[in-house]
C-alpha cells in the first residue's frame, strides 16, 4: 500500500465541524479520533494520517510537507502567508475579520493602537486605508485591549457579534469574509494528486448537496 496521506487537523473549534464533514464525505474516522488527547491519529481503514495542531500552525505544517493536506481557517492563511494552495472552500468556521472599538471614542490619534492576534493583516490592512497605527500584538482575549486602555481599536474575529456587545465595543470596519479552506503542500500535489482529487471530489459533493 501506498504511504499514508497526512492531514493537518486544527484543534479547537473548526474540529468538530471539519470531522463531521470528513465523515458526511465517507471518511471512517473512528470515535477514538474526537475523544483521544492523542496528537497523532492513523486511521489505517482510510490510510490516512491526521496530525492535531493549533489553528495558526496549520499552514506551517502544510508548507513544510509535514503534512500533504491541511483545514485552516483564511484567516490563518492571509496572516502567515505560507506557500500552499487552497483547494476548497469548506464554508465552515464563518465568522469575519473587523476592526473594533469603544463607541464614540474620539478618534484623533497620530497612530493609534491596535491589538490583533493577526498583526499582518492589521498592517496591511490600515496601510491599504493610508492609515498610519501601531499594532500591538497578543495572544486572545483581544476585546480586553480597548477597555483597559491598551489600544484605541482591535482586529479581530467576530461571528455573533456577542463578544464585542458583552465588552461594550462596536465594530467599525468589516474586512473580510473568513471560512475554513482545505490546503495543500504544493509538493504533495503534483506527488499525490489523483488520491488528493479523490478527497476533494468527495468533500465538494457534500458541499454542493
Ligand atoms: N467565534 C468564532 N466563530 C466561528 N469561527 C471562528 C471564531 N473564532 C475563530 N474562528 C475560526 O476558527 C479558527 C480557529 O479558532 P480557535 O478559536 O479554535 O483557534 P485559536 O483561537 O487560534 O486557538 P486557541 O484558542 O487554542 O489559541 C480561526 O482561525 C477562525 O478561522
Ligand atoms: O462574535 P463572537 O461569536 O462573540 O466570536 C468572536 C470571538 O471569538 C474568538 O475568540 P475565541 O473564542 O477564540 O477566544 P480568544 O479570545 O481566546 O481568541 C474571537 O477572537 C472573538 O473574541
Amino acid at each position: 500500500m501506498s504511504s499514508p496521506l497526512t492531514i493537518a487537523m486544527p484543534k479547537g473549534r473548526i474540529f468538530e465541524e471539519a470531522a463531521d464533514l470528513l465523515r458526511a464525505a465517507g471518511f471512517a474516522l473512528p470515535a477514538e479520533f474526537d475523544d483521544s488527547r492523542k496528537l497523532i491519529v492513523d486511521v489505517e481503514a482510510e490510510n490516512m494520517r491526521f496530525i492535531l495542531a493549533k489553528p495558526m500552525d496549520v499552514t506551517t505544517y502544510v508548507e513544510y510537507g509535514v503534512a500533504d493536506l491541511g483545514i485552516a481557517g483564511k484567516d490563518v492563511m492571509l496572516e502567515e502567508e505560507r506557500d500552499v494552495y487552497e483547494l476548497l472552500d469548506l464554508k465552515i468556521s464563518k465568522c469575519h475579520l473587523a476592526v473594533a472599538g469603544l463607541p464614540n471614542a474620539i478618534r484623533d490619534e497620530v497612530a493609534p493602537k491596535v491589538a490583533t492576534k493577526y498583526p499582518n493583516v492589521a498592517s496591511s490592512y490600515f496601510r491599504e486605508q493610508g492609515e498610519q497605527v501601531e499594532i500591538i500584538r497578543l495572544n486572545g482575549s483581544i476585546e480586553l485591549a480597548p477597555i483597559v486602555g491598551l489600544a484605541d481599536r482591535i482586529v479581530d474575529i467576530v461571528s455573533t457579534g456577542q463578544t464585542l456587545k458583552e465588552n461594550g465595543l462596536v465594530e467599525l470596519e468589516h474586512i473580510e469574509d473568513i471560512t475554513s479552506r482545505l490546503i495543500v503542500n504544493p509538493v504533495s500535489y503534483r506527488l499525490k494528486d489523483e488520491r488528493i482529487d479523490e478527497i476533494v471530489t468527495k468533500l465538494a459533493s457534500v458541499l454542493e448537496g
